[in-house]
């Protein structure tokens, strides 16, 4: 017991040993519920991808921000494919971890830790820090995978094999994220001239691992803290442990999303907010630390080509970069995002 404890916590970055926790519980927790009866008891507003309900989705983006999808005929044998090869890459010890990545190009993936802001060279933006202490890590482990150009294979044969299995999840998730945004666009009837507010050029893969962790009472620390995302929309696929909450917008309460096989979430971000000059939400949302499992989970994040310019009466007009630029530099300085209200017509910026 001891000798696993002391190998499995060398596979987490040396700031997560300390409050590795030893509460472990292999058992997944018996839900006897099937899915369809998993699907009635979810509050979060369910979108069939086979057949879009624009109504319904209406109403999803403009009170919640978020929705639950079904019939997204991703094959299930990619899902649990890549969530085998994802556990093995996060096994690795942390030492050869850091090695392995040093070697990989960022435009094949790359490797980090303690934030999710990560620069458009995927590295990891400087952890804030307050008269030299870092003020908060965030509970998680990430990698960062570029999906929407051609990028090379490397030649490490278990980094190909998993990077050809993101490649063809990328695939799927282009196609889920152009779907879901012509029906938005019908809603909003935006024309054809703002085809390039969605470029999956753009898209990335998120890898989590998100380790056990144990903390003092009064110490709050999150898997990931309060956000909002800055995409157009983000695709998530959560495997069997949940954490992930979100604000309802209309009672102001953090609601669980549960993570219901064969389904996945999607986020509106601040793209989708400017776009639709704020009818619909960017959704808050943020994740637990669990004490006793790890928790995975893989998020496709999808942005407006470079040159394209959000024009909406509410905003000063502004690119995607620009809007980047902004949040880095935010983050830098004041270890937090400020986010759209840097870019409002009648903002305090
Ligand atoms: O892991 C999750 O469930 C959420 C991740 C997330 O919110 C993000 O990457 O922006
Ligand atoms: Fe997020």
């Amino acid at each position: 017991m001891q000798q696993f404890h002391f190998q499995f916590s060398q596979s987490y970055p040396p700031c997560f040993r300390q409050h590795f926790s030893d509460q472990i519980n292999h058992q997944s927790t018996p839900n006897h519920q099937n899915q369809e009866e998993q699907l009635q008891l979810d509050p979060i507003p369910l979108i069939d991808l086979r057949q879009i309900n624009l109504q319904k989705l209406e109403q999803a983006c403009t009170d919640w921000g978020i929705f639950r999808l079904i019939n997204h005929s991703i094959p299930v044998d990619l899902l649990s494919e890549l969530h085998e090869h994802t556990v093995k890459v996060f096994e690795l010890g942390f030492e050869s971890k850091q090695k392995l990545f040093e070697s990989i190009p960022s435009s094949v993936m790359s490797y980090f830790w303690g934030t999710p802001a990560i620069t458009p060279a995927g590295v990891a933006v400087a952890l804030y820090k307050d008269e030299g202490t870092v003020v908060n890590y965030n509970w998680v482990e990430g990698l960062n995978i570029p999906v929407g150009q051609s990028s090379q294979l490397h030649h490490h044969p278990f980094i190909s094999d998993f990077r050809k299995l993101l490649e063809n999840y990328g695939v799927h998730q282009e196609r889920i994220a152009r779907s879901i945004f012509g029906a938005m666009s019908q809603n909003l009837e935006l024309c054809d001239d703002n085809n390039g507010y969605l470029s999956p050029s753009t898209g990335q893969l998120r890898v989590y691992r998100y380790p056990r962790g144990c903390f003092d009472k009064p110490t709050k620390v999150w898997g990931m803290e309060v956000h909002t995302d800055s995409s157009v929309v983000t695709i998530l696929n959560q495997y069997e442990v949940g954490g992930l909450q979100v604000l309802s917008p209309k009672d102001e309460a953090w609601i669980d999303v549960k993570p219901i096989p064969n389904t996945l979430i999607v986020h509106l971000g601040d793209m989708m907010q400017a776009i639709s000059n704020d009818k619909y939400k960017s959704v808050k949302h943020r994740v637990l630390v669990n004490k006793e499992k790890e928790r995975f989970s893989i998020g496709y994040f999808v942005f407006p080509g470079d040159d394209c310019v959000i024009k909406s009466p509410n905003y000063k007009p502004f690119t995607y970069p620009d809007f980047r630029a902004q949040v880095q530099h935010d983050v830098k300085t004041l270890g937090l995002k400020v986010g759209l209200s840097r870019f409002k017509v009648n903002g305090n910026f």
